[in-house]
């Protein structure tokens, strides 16, 4: 193979059912960005960056053997790129063996914050718990200090209000119950009504959202008296769509007055300023060349057929120029030991550590927000927050967990007219 060329691995979710099929916007992102790394004279001088791939489905088993034939067959790959957390939780854990440093730019699991099962993992996309210091903050911004939880059973929701009782914990909020259903919520959302819950954080993927949306309309457990606090980055109509095919019984009338008021809390993953970033391009100009690559792909955008994973887009392209960034660093280091990422084979524990620590310390502004990761690999990032408002999301603010600064609006609208109590108040007339 030319010798001026360097090689990095990617196993992206495309086909198949299960899971998140975001490499079908994730990987032209990628392609994108290759293509723009490699046009920039000044980084990787005299090189180019290759990238070998194929499709996981989502399936850590199909990932295994993507990622094995990535490392059996040369040329030696000196990174690998993955999406979906069971494919990185595979991946990651393997990699160590190979001194290959992997890079998720679609992972979200809690679980992957663990430096000792993931020695040589870093992610562009935030994990599922940088949404609870905002949960927080929210709480404390509207004086609630008695809180309960119903998640739906699922590894990514487990840890991740594992998480959020910690830092309940530490803020001296009371989680008054912690309630979790595998599909049908309607025991948990009875036992919510039992404990008299008011202010309630729920945790679950969209099917189950509407189907826990309907048993508050049919429990009353909504309205003036009641704030839930929703993932945000289910699609904006959410809660008016395939109510027919998931035999949902509500009508959409009734999901929307369930739905009507509640909070949102969702990891930013598109720069949200017109600022220029390292690319040379704002986000809003990395969205108008991919949707153009997109429509060349034959996706009819201009109809909201948009490819899954569209809104991690920006998390795969920023990926690319973190790679080409710690490899740029670690050029100009082994150039001074006479050394070159070339000479990398899988056992070179030295060049190992050298793009290790190289990535470890990549920070920059990219199309996703600025990109920096933790001691732990995780992406820190900024969270945003919304209102639906006469069935529509409003944005209400973002919150800065690094610097606890919390960006607010004055939007938000309280059905009664005044913020709700997170507890019954028995006013005694002596
Ligand atoms: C925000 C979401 C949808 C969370 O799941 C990620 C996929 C995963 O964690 O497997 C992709 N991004």
């Amino acid at each position: 193979d030319a010798d001026n060329v360097l090689h990095i691995g990617g196993i992206f979710p495309i086909a198949g059912e299960g899971g998140w099929q975001g490499g079908q916007a994730c990987m032209p992102a990628v392609n994108l960005a290759l293509d723009d790394v490699n046009h920039e004279k000044n980084l990787l001088p005299g090189f180019i960056l290759k990238l070998h791939s194929n499709d996981s489905e989502c399936e850590p088993g199909l990932g295994a053997s993507v990622m094995y034939n990535l490392l059996y067959y040369k040329p030696h790959k000196l990174m690998l790129l993955a999406g979906c957390s069971t494919v990185c939780t595979t991946v990651a854990e393997a990699a160590k063996m190979w001194n290959l440093v992997v890079l998720c730019y679609g992972a979200s699991s809690p679980a992957l914050s663990d430096r000792n099962r993931f020695p040589t993992l870093f992610r562009t996309h935030p994990s599922a718990t940088v949404h609870n210091p905002t949960r927080i903050k929210l709480l404390q911004k509207f004086g609630w200090s008695r809180v309960a939880i119903l998640q739906q059973a699922e590894e990514v929701f487990i840890s991740t209000v594992e998480d959020l009782e910690a830092r309940c914990k530490e803020a001296g909020i009371e989680i008054v119950t912690r309630q979790s259903f595998l599909s049908d919520p309607s025991d948990a959302v009875r036992n919510l009504r039992r404990q008299d819950a008011r202010i309630i954080v729920g945790l679950f993927y969209v099917v189950a959202a509407r189907r826990v949306l309907c048993e508050l309309y049919q429990q009353k457990l909504y309205g003036k008296s009641y704030v839930w606090f929703f993932i945000g980055w289910y699609e904006d109509n959410w809660f008016e769509v395939n109510l027919d095919k998931e035999a949902i019984t509500c009508t959409k009338e009734q999901m929307r007055l369930a739905a009507e008021g509640h909070l949102t809390t969702e990891a930013l993953m598109w720069n949200q300023n017109n600022d220029t970033t390292i690319s040379g391009m704002t986000s809003e100009d990395f969205r108008q060349r991919l949707n153009k690559m997109l429509k060349e792909d034959g996706y009819d955008i201009d109809n909201n057929r948009y490819p899954e994973g569209y809104q991690e887009a920006p998390l795969a392209y920023d990926a690319v120029w973190s790679v080409a960034l710690a490899f740029n660093k670690t050029m100009e280091k082994l150039s001074k030991q006479g050394k070159s990422l070339k000479n990398f084979t899988y056992t070179d524990k030295e060049i190992a550590d050298e793009i290790y620590s190289a990535i470890n310390s990549t920070q920059f502004l990219g199309v996703s927000g600025f990109v920096a990761f933790s001691s732990q690999g995780d992406r820190i990032a900024l969270t945003q927050i919304e209102q639906v408002i006469d069935g529509k999301y409003v944005k209400l603010g973002y919150y800065d967990t690094q610097s606890d600064n919390l960006t607010w609006r004055n939007m938000e609208r309280w059905i009664g007219g005044k913020v709700p109590q997170d507890r019954t108040i028995i006013r005694t007339v002596l």
